[in-house]
């Protein structure tokens, strides 16, 4: 594929700065080619990637599409990006397109982040920290900061640290003690015992940030054979006396140059590695889980997911900037392919969903369902790795649809926005078709999609039963007084499910298929879960845990009897703008039906993750997906935890992708109904 040529225009444009109607900013950088690709490419290296500019585009204003492959190649990979900067713009480039506005930014008082992102070899050092002969962005920045702020009056401080197997190490301080990552009364994110050195010259700068060469496993008690791979980050923090003196901390400019993407069933099968590759990309998840939630205006931000955005709370989330630095490979390779597509998920805003085309063709979406970061042609990529990052059981992309729906989603507003809008989308292609069979993928899908951050605090269930031996009497369960679930509920959620359900041959034969003898004890399991809900149900008043809280306007739902509303506030806050929200009115059976299916969907998953924590070996190696060495290490993993799996994230730990995941719980589900 003939390399595109960058429009020698744009580099004379105005800065363009961060765009302000999204929190993160997604831009590519395409790395050039090593000493060695160039080599043995005998000097006709040609870039696997390539820029599509809109036509007439003159700003940065709107989107670029990258597309990989070469010329007469079957791939047709596209994605889109915020920007994309290709090889010959160097850091120089990207540092006064993209993080000079930052700057700004961070002087008049908020914080930035810039991250960078991608496969093992992209170029994010070499980006972030630079390298001998090019300075890297994060220099760049300390530069004009100082130049900035020399006669403001204003302290400039750094602290660099890494993040290692999940712990935050200080590297300023020689003997790189770990760093504590605590909450203050007020919420606040402290980093305790991470040093901080003031910095009064750029020389000084490259002194301090020779720290970062001094990895802290050199210093901590790493056994040898430990992987060795880490996030590395400058905080770079501006404050005035005022500041510092006033409740309001310093300014944060933060620079992270994150351990590159690998695909962990790729790289080494052993034990170790494949526990440091999982890890690694379960932090980087994480963070790609924050970029989405933040760009779609969740109302909750999964900050906990990872040590990485736990710590950077305080820096991503509200009016801070963060820019996400996809580095891109120049040449083939398959990790960058799925770095790009996460990317491209994570570029979707609130307001940016699928065309109702895609909903077409019921094997057209079946398709994109399954696919990573949804490249913008309709080919499936066949690569392993490029299987969805995000929320176990969804790919909304596939299912979130046309613009009118979000509108008549609003009205739904204890669910996320996009919770919401997936609904409405089902709510609305239901009544436009009504067949069975779309009934049913409706119903699947439904119980795909994440769980309403409002419902879930509300309705959680609790663990019922950890013996492996299955309660044969409703007492049996041990139900604590936090349990909130409400049993009617899941149990109603159950009827109307097999109601509407009518699962075509098509679906019995695919993805609803269920491997009876692969895991019988795990459907029996599920069976005798519902049975004891029944039993529980008739036998105690369990939703008496769950105070009702209906007011006058939700006496139709009252009346009608067949659901027990959870505690919902009149008014909810918006916890990043302060703003009220608007009550929730669950007033359709679809928005009911979806309801019930978060605490069933609870449900099942706790209790699958009861199993791994509880059951044998031999049981163990009973569940599709878990083979003796896997079900080994889960023994191994109790040993160290009593309980490992706390959420299905932790089922990366035994290297399972988030597809198997996926395709682990979906037929789960089906169990129930089989
Ligand atoms: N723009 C560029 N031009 C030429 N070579 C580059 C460029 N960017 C990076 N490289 C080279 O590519 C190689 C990998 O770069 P770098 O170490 O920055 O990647 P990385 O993404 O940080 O890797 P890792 O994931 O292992 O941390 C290095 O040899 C580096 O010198």
């Amino acid at each position: 594929m003939a390399l595109s040529t960058p429009d020698s225009n744009r580099s004379k444009l105005p800065i363009a700065g961060p765009r302000i109607s999204r929190r993160v900013r997604i831009v590519g950088k395409i790395r050039g080619f090593t000493d060695q690709e160039s080599e043995l490419s005998g000097g006709d290296s040609k870039l696997w990637v390539t820029v599509c500019r809109p036509k007439g585009s003159d700003s940065d204003s709107e989107k670029v599409t990258i597309s990989f492959g070469d010329e007469g190649s079957s791939r047709k990979d596209r994605y889109e990006l915020d920007n994309c900067y290709e090889q010959d713009e160097d850091n120089a480039v990207v540092f006064s397109r993209e993080v000079k506005p930052l700057i700004a930014e961070v002087l008049s008082g908020r914080n930035a982040s810039i991250i960078a992102y991608g496969a093992r070899g992209s170029g994010k050092t070499h980006t972030i920290q630079g390298s001998v002969d090019k300075e890297g962005l994060a220099a760049m920045a300390i530069a004009e900061i100082l130049s900035q702020t020399k006669d403001a009056q204003k302290a400039v401080l750094v602290s660099f640290y890494e993040v290692f197997q999940d712990h935050v190490y200080d590297l300023l301080d020689p003997n790189h003690p770990e760093v504590q990552v605590l909450e203050d009364s007020q919420g606040k994110i402290k980093l305790k015992g991470l040093s901080k050195a003031a910095v009064d010259s750029i020389s000084h700068f490259h002194d301090l940030s020779a720290c970062l060469a001094a990895p802290c496993y050199s210093v901590q008690k790493t056994p040898l054979q430990m992987p060795k791979r880490s996030h590395k980050g400058l905080m770079i923090h501006i404050a005035s006396a005022d500041d510092i003196k006033g409740s309001k901390g310093p300014n944060v400019m933060n620079f992270v140059d994150l351990a590159g993407y690998e695909d962990s069933r790729r790289s080494s099968k052993d034990g170790i590695m494949l526990t440091e590759s999982a890890r690694i990309n379960k932090s980087l998840y994480g963070i790609m889980n924050v970029v989405y939630a933040l760009n779609t205006n969740e109302k909750r931000v999964p900050y906990r997911e990872s040590k990485l955005t736990r710590m950077l709370q305080e820096s991503l989330g509200g009016s801070n900037h963060v820019l996400l630095l996809t580095c891109l490979t120049p040449i083939l390779c398959q990790d960058t392919l799925y770095v790009a597509s996460l990317a491209s998920r994570s570029c979707q805003s609130a307001g940016q969903i699928l065309t109702s085309s895609t909903m077409k063709s019921k094997k057209h979406t079946n398709q994109q369902a399954r696919l990573v970061g949804t490249p913008l042609s309709g080919k499936k990529n066949n690569s392993g790795s490029n299987l969805i990052g995000r929320k176990l059981f969804s790919d909304r992309k596939a299912i979130i649809s046309k613009q009118d729906d979000v509108t008549s989603a609003t009205k739904f507003k204890p669910l996320s926005e996009n919770a919401s809008t997936i609904i409405s989308s089902f709510h609305k292609k239901t009544s436009q078709d009504k067949s069975n069979s779309d009934r049913s993928r409706a119903m699947i899908s439904s119980a795909e999609n994440e769980i309403p951050s409002v419902f879930k605090e509300t309705i959680s269930i609790h663990k019922m039963e950890k013996d492996a031996s299955p309660p044969n009497k409703a007492k049996d369960l041990k139900v604590t007084p936090e349990v909130h679930c409400d049993v009617k509920e899941i149990l109603s959620f159950a009827d109307d499910v097999l109601q509407i359900v009518d699962v075509d041959t098509e679906e019995k034969s695919g993805d609803m298929n269920i491997d009876k003898v692969a895991s019988p004890p795990l459907s029996e399991r599920l069976r005798e879960i519902t049975n004891n809900l029944r039993l529980l149900e008739s036998s105690t008043s369990l939703h008496m845990l769950m105070p009702k809280q209906l007011d006058s306007s939700q006496g139709s739902l009252e009346s009608s009897g067949d659901i027990i509303e959870p505690k919902t506030p009149k008014a909810e806050t918006d916890m990043r703008t302060g703003d009220k929200l608007e009550i929730a009115m669950y007033t359709s059976p679809w928005e009911r039906f979806h309801m019930r299916s978060s605490g069933a969907k609870n449900c099942l998953v706790q209790e699958y993750l009861n199993l791994l924590n509880t059951a044998s070996k031999e049981e163990l190696t009973r569940i599709q997906g878990i083979g003796e060495k896997r079900a080994t290490y889960i023994l191994e993993l109790r040993e160290e935890s009593s309980e490992p799996f706390k959420s299905l994230e932790d089922l990366k730990e035994v290297g399972l992708s988030e597809k198997e995941i996926n395709g682990l719980m979906r037929r789960m589900a089906g169990q129930l109904f089989c």
